[in-house]
């Protein structure tokens, strides 16, 4: 191409973009529309109050399904505690969430908009769902604090995060995260010193860095003092409304602080939704009963 045509292109560009700007400040459909919805994509539309919709969902292995038929709705900023007995289909449904796990059918959205299923699991914590694992995972060798400002970097390139200088905004952030899973007194630890609950508690302050607008949370006070547990449930407390919460749990004492007697509790039993309802309500389900006690 001569550089007279590549002049011409440029400039043909550039009236095209500006021409595009324009018609969107003037609100017009069409191009703009798309264009626009270009734009905020990958940004969660919470519009319709829902954060997380599962519809249907199958999830096979060999032929046993290990999710069968599951739909499941949770609304934005509320905390819900998903119950049910071993092999119900808990994990795998978190899987699904995350993008672990592909379902075989069904449709999972976050917002009315993202459809989870299309996208890889670094995309989908990138659009602002975090999940906790059982075993707490923190950098034992670097300080509370350290182990903060790596998950600042989102992606954990330890070198980089730890010799990139912080902003005010940033330590500020770090600061207020210490006081919210209560170790401000322990910044200068280094992890591997800190009890399993301090642990637990920590790797939640490393996925609130992020500030995901859902969190996950697999039996998150499995192995903690009862001290531990009630701290723990004063933490989601505080974070409900902010975030949604979804909380896988077995300790029925944990779940009754949760849901503060008038939250809504979902009980799975081979891969669907068997009852939901306060939690006195699904225990004085018969249904819920026989599963629980196997018979
Ligand atoms: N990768 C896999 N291959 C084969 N079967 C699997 C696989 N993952 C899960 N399953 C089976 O699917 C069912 C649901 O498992 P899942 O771990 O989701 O249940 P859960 O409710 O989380 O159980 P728990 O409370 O014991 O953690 C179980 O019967 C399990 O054995």
């Amino acid at each position: 191409m001569t550089p007279d045509l590549m002049a011409q292109g440029s400039q043909a560009r550039r009236q095209h973009a500006e021409a595009e700007l324009a018609r969107q400040q003037q609100g017009s459909g069409g191009r703009s529309a798309s264009f626009g919805r270009l734009l905020t994509e990958g940004r969660p539309d919470f519009g319709t109050g829902v954060a997380l919709y599962l519809d249907d969902i199958t999830v096979s292995f060999d032929g046993f399904r290990a999710l069968n038929g599951l739909s499941l709705a949770v609304d934005v900023g509320e905390l819900r505690c998903i119950i049910g007995p071993n092999g119900a289909g808990k994990t795998t449904m978190m899987d699904v969430i995350t993008g672990k796990t592909r379902p075989d059918a069904g449709t999972a959205s976050f917002g009315q908009n993202i459809d989870l299923l299309r996208l890889r699991e670094s995309e989908i914590a990138a659009v602002g769902i975090g999940r906790k694992f059982q075993k707490p995972t923190v950098y034992e060798q670097l300080t509370v604090f350290e182990n903060l400002e790596l998950a600042l970097a989102g992606d954990r390139r330890v070198r980089a995060a730890l010799f990139a200088r912080l902003s005010d905004a940033q330590q500020a952030r770090i600061g207020e995260v210490l006081q919210l899973i209560h170790l401000l007194p322990q910044a200068a630890r280094p992890a591997g010193l800190l009890s399993h609950g301090q642990k637990q508690w920590l790797e939640i302050g490393m996925l609130l860095m992020q500030d995901p607008k859902l969190l996950l949370l697999d039996e998150p006070v499995a192995g903690m003092t009862d001290e531990e547990t009630e701290r723990t449930a004063e933490l989601f407390l505080s974070l409900e409304g902010r975030h949604s919460l979804v909380v896988v749990e077995h300790d029925m004492k944990f779940v009754d602080q949760l849901t503060q007697g008038r939250k809504k509790v979902t009980v799975l039993h081979e891969g669907s939704v068997l009852a939901e309802g306060l939690l006195s309500e699904v225990q004085a389900n018969e249904r819920v009963v026989e599963v629980y006690l196997g018979r």
